[in-house]
């Protein structure tokens, strides 16, 4: 048995900051461990305190000042600088007994999660076998209202499987502000991307030919017939990855977190049960990790 936590992910605004709140709050209520680790450096307001914070390391308030980055590159920066001082995350991790859920909340530049090889870096460092050793699981937020029409659904989802790809843990893919939300119109739609497959588009393109429209939703992922083929394409790769499952978050409803926090047990136990341990030599970063 080994320390367990999850990294939580997704845009800028998904409501990552209030799941890590609700996740908590739900982890005590049941005299559950837990320690808040806050990775965003522009991070001001907390509902609980990390115990953890990237602002004692760096901030991004004051690498913009002095380096004169703007807050991209200054966040880009900040990792950079986390990456070659680990002794900060490994020193206040490592002490921690097997029994503790860490929670790590992450900034909302997707930018760190799809091409760049900074988070991939932290969490090979994190899970290393002979060092934190930490089984992890990735969360990746999605705003449900933000979603709800098929252009902008794929366009999140392909973010996630881009994040999935890079991190090589267990992922789960999470809908927030369900409460958002209204009408049986908008939870007849929701229903239709919460588990998704590649019939939506094919769905759409035979509503845009016969004229009618859906309320809404009434975006292909790129319109007009020249992009048929690769709308599919898309929507295929998304279906063939088995992506397009949402679970659904309202951060009111103590069930729905509750469920949440059955499955990242469920995806660390899985994982541990799957995976052989990796040596610690073959696993030792090398300068091509680094940005
Ligand atoms: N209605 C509703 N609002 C929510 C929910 N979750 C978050 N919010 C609101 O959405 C806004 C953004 O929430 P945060 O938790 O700060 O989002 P974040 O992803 O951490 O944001 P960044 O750190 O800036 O990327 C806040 O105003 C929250 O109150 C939810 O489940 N329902």
């Amino acid at each position: 048995m080994s320390k367990y936590g999850v990294v939580v992910m997704g845009p800028a605004g998904a409501g990552k900051s209030t799941f890590c709140s609700a996740l908590i709050t739900n982890l005590r209520n049941n005299r559950r461990s837990c320690f808040y680790v806050n990775l965003d450096p522009a991070a001001e307001d907390f509902t609980h305190e990390p115990d953890l914070d990237i602002k004692d390391l760096i901030s991004l308030e004051d690498v913009m000042e002095e380096m004169g980055l703007g807050p991209n590159g200054g966040l880009i920066y900040c990792f950079e600088f986390l990456l070659e001082n680990l002794d900060f995350l490994s020193d206040a991790l490592d002490p921690l007994s097997d029994e503790y859920l860490i929670v790590i909340d992450m900034p909302g530049q997707i930018e760190l999660y799809t091409h760049i090889p900074i988070l991939p870096a932290l969490v090979k460092h994190l899970t290393r076998t002979g060092a934190l050793d930490i089984r992890l699981c990735a969360a990746y937020l999605l705003e449900a209202t933000f979603v709800i029409d098929s252009a902008k659904f794929f366009a999140g989802t392909l973010s996630a499987m881009s994040a999935m790809i890079m991190l090589e843990v267990p992922h789960i893919n999470i809908m927030s502000k369900m409460d958002l939300v209204k009408g049986q119109v908008g939870k007849r739609q929701m229903k239709r991307f919460l588990d998704a497959d590649a019939s939506i588009l094919e769905e759409e393109e035979a509503e845009e030919d016969d004229g009618s429209t859906n309320p809404g939703d009434t975006q292909t992922l790129m319109k007009g017939k020249s992009f048929n083929r690769l709308n599919k394409a898309v929507a295929g790769l998304i279906d063939s990855f088995g992506m397009v499952s949402y679970l659904r978050l309202d951060v009111q409803d103590e069930d729905s977190v509750a469920a949440i926090l059955s499955y990242i047990d469920d995806a660390i136990q899985f994982h541990e049960a799957q995976e052989p341990k990796e040596p610690i030599e073959e696993m030792e970063m090398g300068d091509e990790d680094l940005p």
